[in-house]
C-alpha cells in the first residue's frame, strides 16, 4: 500500500482465524491503522489481495460489512446526538430496526451504568463514556470480526476489567478480535497471538510464549523494543528535559 510515492504497507501477509485474539502491535507511523482501513474497504489503492471470510473484498463490499464492528481511536463524529439517536442509528444502518436497536442499545447502556444519559448528547460525555458507546456501537449487530483501536482508552479500572472479559468472552464463542493497542501489558495478557509490524512490515508473528521464547526478553514491552530496535529511551528522555530546562 502506498500513499503517493511512498509505501506504508511493504508485504502484510497473514491469515487470521474465529476465536483469535490478536494484537496488532508497533511503533507510531508503522501501519496498523491503514492495515485495519484496508480491511474495512475505507481506503483503496493497495496491491495484493485481502479476503474477508473467503470472499475477495472488491466483490460485494455490502455483505461482509455487516459482519465487522469497528471501534476507531478517535472518536469525534456525531456529537450532536444522544446516546439513543447515535446507537440506533448505527444499527439500523448495520440492518436491525429501530426498536430491535433500541432495545438492544438500551440494555447495553444500562451494563455500563450509562442508562441515565442514554437520551443526554455524547458532546456531554466523558472520554470513558464515548468509549463504552463507540463499543456498544461496534457490537450492536453481533459482529464476527471485531477491529478495536485502543479500546480501553479512558476507561476506569472497573470498566477496563469488564472490557477484557467481554473481549475474552467474545472470542470464546468464534468471534475474531483484531486489537490495537500500545499498552503493551494488555497486550500481552489478552492476545492469542501477537503480530508485531514495522515500517509496514511483519516483524513477528506468535502467541506471546513464542515470541518470548525468540527473542528470551521477559515482557512485551521489551520485545517491542528488541525488535524495533530501540534501545535509547533515557539519554531520549535527558535530551528532552535538558531542551525543556532551556530557559
Ligand atoms: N491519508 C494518508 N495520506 C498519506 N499518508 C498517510 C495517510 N494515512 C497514513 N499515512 C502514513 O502512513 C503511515 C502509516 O500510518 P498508520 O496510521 O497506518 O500508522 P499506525 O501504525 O496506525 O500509527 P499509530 O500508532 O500512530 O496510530 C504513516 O507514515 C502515516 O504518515
Amino acid at each position: 500500500m502506498r500513499y503517493g510515492d511512498r509505501y506504508v504497507l511493504q508485504g502484510i501477509d497473514l491469515e487470521a482465524y474465529p476465536g483469535q485474539i490478536i494484537g496488532y502491535i508497533g511503533p507510531n507511523g508503522a501501519g496498523k491503522s491503514t492495515t485495519v482501513k484496508i480491511m474495512l474497504g475505507l481506503v483503496r489503492g493497495y496491491t495484493g489481495e485481502v479476503k474477508l471470510f473467503g470472499h475477495d473484498l472488491s466483490e460485494d463490499a455490502h455483505a461482509y460489512k455487516r459482519r465487522i464492528g469497528y471501534v476507531p481511536e478517535v472518536v469525534e463524529l456525531f456529537d450532536n446526538l444522544s446516546a439513543y439517536e447515535y446507537l440506533t442509528f448505527v444499527g439500523e444502518l448495520y440492518g436491525l430496526t429501530h426498536e430491535e436497536a433500541d432495545s438492544k442499545a438500551r440494555r447495553l447502556m444500562a451494563m455500563f451504568e450509562l442508562e441515565t444519559v442514554y437520551y443526554a448528547r455524547i458532546n456531554s460525555f466523558s472520554k470513558g463514556m464515548r468509549q463504552k458507546v463507540m463499543l456498544i456501537a461496534s457490537l450492536l449487530h453481533n459482529p464476527d470480526v471485531l477491529f478495536l483501536d485502543e479500546p480501553l482508552s479512558g476507561l476506569d479500572a472497573n470498566s477496563v476489567m469488564v472490557v477484557k472479559e467481554i473481549m475474552t468472552q467474545l472470542a470464546a464463542q468464534g468471534k475474531t478480535i483484531f486489537y490495537s493497542s500500545h499498552i503493551m501489558e494488555v497486550v500481552e495478557k489478552i492476545s492469542s497471538r501477537i503480530i508485531l509490524i514495522d515500517g509496514g512490515r511483519i516483524v513477528a508473528d506468535g502467541t506471546f510464549e513464542e515470541l518470548k521464547a525468540q527473542s528470551q526478553e521477559g515482557t512485551l514491552e521489551q520485545i517491542f523494543n528488541q525488535l524495533t530496535g530501540f534501545h535509547a529511551y533515557k539519554q531520549l528522555a535527558e535530551q528532552f528535559v535538558s531542551i525543556v530546562r532551556e530557559v
